[in-house]
Parts: C-alpha cells; sequence; structure tokens
C-alpha cells in the first residue's frame, strides 16, 4: 500500500509540499524522525464529543486534544447531546468550536430523526448543507422500518451514508450486559444478539432496496458478522465498523469490572470476539472506529444496572490494535493504517488518509518500540472510563501535525 519506505517529507503552510529521499534542509526546520513511523493522520468515523449540554462528561476541547493525543486528526461525532443535533446551527456549532481550536478536524454525524425520537425525519439537505457527513439517531436503533426507509431514500439522493446504530429495544429491553452465562451467574437482565442482527438484517436489505448506502456501527456479534459477509456479496451498498473492545474483550470482563465493562453493543461472548476479528481480517468489517463514549466516574460508578453504557478510546485506540495484531503478526502496518485512516476517509468521503503531494499536512508519528501502561488518570478527555487499564501497550504516538501545526508531543 505504499506506506512503508524512508524518505523525507516536506510542509510548506498546511500542505505537504515535496516527498522524497533527502531533500534540501537549509531554508527549513527538521523534524528528525529516525526509527519511528510516520503515517496519514488516523481518522475516527465514530467519536461522543458530549458538546452541546453535556459538558461534565467532555467538551468539544478535551475531546478534540484526546483525539490529537491519539494520533487522531479527523473525527465524526455523533448527535446524541443535549440537545440532539437536529439543526443546522449546532452543526455550525460544533464545526466553528472545534475549528477555534484546532486540535482536530471535526466532522458532525446528524440525527437521522427529529430529537432522535425515531419518528420524523429531520431536514437532511440543510444539515448536509451545514456541513453534516452522515446521519446517525446512534444511541438508539431507528425502530421503524417506514423511518428507515425514508431516510435511506433522502441519504441516497445526498450520497451519504446512513450510519446505523443496530438495536431493536423489544429484543434489547432494560438488559444490561450480554445474555449467556455471566449474566445468569450476575443475576442480571442480558441482551441478545439478534438485538443487534436484526436490525442488521433489516437494514441491508434496505440498502438492497433504496441503493442507499449503510453503514453499520460498532458490530458484535457473530451473526452479525455473518449477515454483513453476504450482504457485501450479493454487491449491497454496505459497510461497517468494528470497535478495539469488541475485538479484544468478551463479556467475561464484566465479572471483574461490572460497570467499567458496561458499553453498547456489550462484550460478547468468545465466539462473537473472535468472527470479528475474522469478519476484519476477510475485509467484512472495513474499518476502525473508537466509539469513543465519555462518562464521569460518579455515572460509571452507580452499579451495572444503572451506570451509563460506554468506554472511551480515542487515546489508546492505536496502541491497543497494534499491539494485539500487528506486534503480534496478525495484521501488516500498512492494513493497520488503512483501517484507522484510509478506509474511513474513502467510505464517509472525507479527505486525507494518506501521505501524498498536495495533500493536507495531517500526519501522526508513532513510537513501534515505546511500552507504556494505559493510565488514564493522564488522558486529555475528561472521561477515565475504560476496561483496558493498565494493559501494557506499544505503538503510542509521540507527534501528531494537523493541517501543518503541532498539536500533540509526547
Ligand atoms: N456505545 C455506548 O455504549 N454508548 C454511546 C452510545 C452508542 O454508541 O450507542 C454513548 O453515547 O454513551
Ligand atoms: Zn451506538
Ligand atoms: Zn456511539
Amino acid at each position: 500500500m505504499g506506506y512503508s519506505t524512508v524518505q523525507d517529507l516536506l510542509v510548506e503552510g498546511q500542505i505537504i509540499t515535496a516527498l522524497g529521499k533527502e531533500l534540501p534542509t537549509s531554508t527549513h526546520e527538521v523534524i528528525d524522525l529516525r526509527g519511528l513511523h510516520v503515517m496519514p493522520g488516523l481518522i475516527d468515523p465514530h467519536v461522543h464529543l458530549r458538546e452541546p449540554g453535556q459538558t461534565h462528561k467532555e467538551t468539544i476541547e478535551t475531546g478534540t486534544m484526546a483525539a490529537a493525543a491519539g494520533g487522531f486528526t479527523q473525527i465524526c461525532c455523533m448527535p446524541n447531546t443535549t440537545p440532539i443535533v437536529d439543526e443546522r446551527k449546532w452543526v455550525h456549532f460544533i464545526r466553528e468550536e472545534a475549528d477555534r481550536f484546532g486540535y482536530a478536524t471535526v466532522h458532525p454525524i446528524a440525527a437521522i430523526t427529529k430529537g432522535a425520537k425515531g419518528q420524523e425525519v429531520t431536514d437532511f439537505v440543510a444539515l448536509h448543507q451545514a456541513g453534516a457527513v452522515a446521519f446517525s439517531d446512534d444511541g438508539k436503533g431507528v425502530q421503524s422500518a417506514q423511518v428507515m426507509r425514508q431516510a435511506l431514500l433522502k441519504a441516497k439522493q445526498l450520497g451519504v451514508p446512513i450510519v446505523v446504530h443496530a438495536e431493536d429495544e423489544s429484543l434489547s429491553g432494560a438488559g444490561c450486559m450480554n445474555a449467556g452465562p455471566v449474566a445468569e451467574r450476575l443475576g442480571v437482565p442480558g441482551i441478545v444478539s439478534s438485538a443487534e442482527t436484526v436490525m442488521i438484517a433489516r437494514d441491508v436489505l434496505l440498502a438492497q432496496e433504496t441503493g442507499a448506502h449503510v453503514h453499520m456501527c460498532h458490530v458484535s456479534p457473530e451473526a452479525a458478522v455473518q449477515v454483513i459477509r453476504c450482504a457485501k456479496e450479493s454487491g449491497a451498498p454496505v459497510t461497517a465498523e468494528v470497535t478495539p473492545h469488541h475485538l479484544l474483550l468478551t463479556d467475561e470482563q464484566v465479572e471483574h469490572l461490572l460497570a467499567q465493562a458496561k458499553v453498547n453493543p456489550p462484550l460478547r461472548a468468545e465466539s462473537d470476539r473472535a468472527a470479528c476479528v475474522r469478519g476484519l481480517l476477510d475485509g467484512t468489517l472495513d474499518m476502525i472506529a473508537t466509539d469513543h463514549a465519555p462518562h464521569t466516574k460518579e455515572e460509571k460508578d452507580r452499579g451495572l444496572l444503572d451506570a451509563p453504557f460506554g468506554f472511551v478510546g480515542l487515546e489508546i485506540s492505536f496502541p491497543l490494535m497494534y499491539t494485539a495484531f500487528v506486534k503480534s503478526g496478525i495484521l501488516p502496518f500498512e492494513k493497520l493504517v488503512y483501517l484507522m485512516s484510509t478506509a474511513p476517509a474513502k467510505h464517509f468521503h472525507l479527505r486525507g488518509g494518506r501521505i501524498q503531494l498536495a495533500s493536507v499536512a495531517d500526519f501522526t508519528v508513532v513510537d513501534l518500540n515505546q511500552m507504556r501502561r494505559v493510565n488514564p488518570e493522564a488522558f486529555r478527555s475528561k472521561g477515565r472510563n475504560t476496561p483496558f487499564v493498565d494493559r501494557e501497550l506499544w505503538g503510542w504516538p509521540v507527534l501528531t501535525i494537523h493541517r501543518g501545526q503541532t498539536v500533540f508531543q509526547a
């Protein structure tokens, strides 16, 4: 894929103006990156920045600082804020606020339905004009197939994806973790895999019928991976993302960590985790998303039944993926860069995802030989909620350049 070469890179203003061996250095500031790896700025298609309205959990400032520290130069943010991003003024607000701080480019995803209530489709044209790159009611599934179909027809006209949080509420009910032996031992209500898979199957059918691009969020059960694999074989316009936590953890974690391992969709069985890994390796799952979902300590301390779902992920996602899949020899480094930068750019129609001449100077430098343990106290994010505390990881970002400016340096 052409990333793995040793060369120099000349940045002037916001732009990469030369690439090659031994470029003249006399008139420019030189950063020596020998022994380190330069990648195109990482892109996260699924982040919760919590603004407007939930600034106790995260702000656009802290969320984009966390992005920069994790090597992300572009992120897409979800509209399940207070209020919901269902009017153009909020799309403008998010973009302007992100540009004011300048740590990363933020692409808002606007709500599919007004107030994310699942009933009345928002003004897609106005929201798209304001800068929304996709539409989602993430946090909730769109329960009505008719409403989803209407949304797909509108998205198709604009050429943007509908980003699906697949959850049938009649099946997920009051579940707080995966349905299975662990939930039974703990005596808590479980969430069956079909709560996710029936919605994925429904939306594959609607994508086939309407021709609209459907992107499946945070895929977790084996059956869902199989449905997406079949959909792709039949040529359906479907893409999918998977999170590091669904690739690396199972519901066994909930036994020890309780609400600290509570996420939606839930951590599932080992067979599901293994199926997600196979799906990633064979291209059924197109990209990695963090689903960075910050909550306060007080909220996460409410216990397994009452705590909110979600983990932070921006600051550890690359080292988690690098350590588990590249260092162990399962994935080539270039493939991981593809999954965390090139693929999200391609499917969400964003610039970037490649280091090339005349492109915006967005790139990330990682030290593949540096080992550090996950320490949430050092996060830029306001959220500390991660089940990966103390894990030994390699491949930490050491320098992030966004639009030609240093936005993070270790
Ligand atoms: N993933 C989560 O567990 N939580 C997300 C919502 C979501 O992504 O569905 C949140 O907004 O907290
Ligand atoms: Zn979701
Ligand atoms: Zn989410």
